[in-house]
């Protein structure tokens, strides 16, 4: 792979964080596109570093797409860690970023700190994430100044879905604009980074030119710096109706159902296991 066009530029296998988050920066300034994608275990870890993602999301979305539950909403600190660490310990040059949950950091900048240094130290995370507006920016000066990298994650913000109205499309008319101050507002308290969630693809790409750190949009256009999706949308693990900002690079459900169903079927049948698997 051409240096130049790497996904991981010039850094070193096991570089730190800072090297790293300089290098998304890098890519901005040279209008270089980048990606993330979730990941919560030791396979798809290994498998987004080796195809070239740069930055690995452990999202409170495992609520949803690991734990079972029907939203972002119960999933706990407890429950994250153990996730976080199996994606820290299965990469060497990929940035990992922990999702804060719900309820683990809104309550003040302490607690905030709080959660985020067991992420870091317990889970061996290089940055974290938290959603909000406003409200928030105490929490992100705290984080900044204490030696904690922080992305913040504005637009729809799913931890708050009973506020918004459920999961629907923000920044639409004025609130664009205020997106794009309270963007500018995050940049200041020392974000690294913002994600922008479903939002106009006009009011990604007015806060990608507002502001100097990369965006990483999901439903928020072509115009943000960076690109996220939930792993299990982008390989079609999940099926059933999906968000409009999904697209599905593989079958993944198909394929999985087919290797379950032929090895029960060989079982039934009585021709696995065959003498090449025996002793
Ligand atoms: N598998 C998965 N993918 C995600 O993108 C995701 C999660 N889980 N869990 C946490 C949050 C929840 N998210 C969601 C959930 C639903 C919609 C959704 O239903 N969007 C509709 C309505 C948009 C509108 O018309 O305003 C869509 O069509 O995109 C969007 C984001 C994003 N996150
Ligand atoms: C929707 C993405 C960006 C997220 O926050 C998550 O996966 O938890
Ligand atoms: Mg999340």
């Amino acid at each position: 792979m051409d240096e130049q066009i790497s996904p991981y530029g010039k850094n070193p296998i096991g570089n730190t964080g800072k090297v790293r988050i300089r290098h998304l920066q890098e890519m901005k300034e040279r209008g270089k596109k980048w990606t993330m994608l979730t990941s919560y275990d030791m396979y798809t870890a290994t498998i987004f570093e080796e195809a070239g993602i740069p930055v690995l999301l452990v999202g409170d979305s495992a609520a949803n797409n690991v734990f079972g539950y029907d939203s972002s909403l119960p999933v706990t600190v407890d429950e994250l860690l153990p996730l976080v660490r199996a994606v820290t310990r299965s990469t060497k040059r990929s940035l990992v970023i922990a999702d804060l949950p719900f309820g683990s950091y809104q309550g003040s900048p302490e607690e905030c700190f709080h959660t985020a240094a067991r992420f870091m130290k317990e889970g061996g995370a290089h940055a974290v994430k938290l959603e909000g507006g406003r409200e928030m920016l105490p929490q992100v000066k705290k984080l900044a100044s204490s030696g904690i990298p922080v992305m913040a994650h504005i637009g729809f913000t799913p931890q708050a879905e009973h506020q918004l109205g459920g999961y629907r499309v923000q920044g639409k008319e004025d609130e664009g604009r205020q997106l794009v101050e309270l963007a500018k507002a995050f940049e200041t308290a020392g974000a690294f980074a913002l994600l922008i969630e479903m939002v106009p693809a006009a009011v990604g790409a007015a806060i990608t030119k507002a502001v100097n750190i990369p965006t990483v949009g999901i439903g928020a256009g072509n115009g943000c710096d960076a690109q996220v999706l939930v792993w299990q949308d982008m390989a079609g693990l999940r099926q059933g109706s999906l968000p409009r900002f999904v697209k599905q690079y593989a079958n993944m459900n198909a394929l999985l159902h087919k290797a379950a169903a032929d090895f029960a079927a060989e079982v039934e049948g009585g021709t696995f296991p065959g003498n090449e698997h025996s002793f």
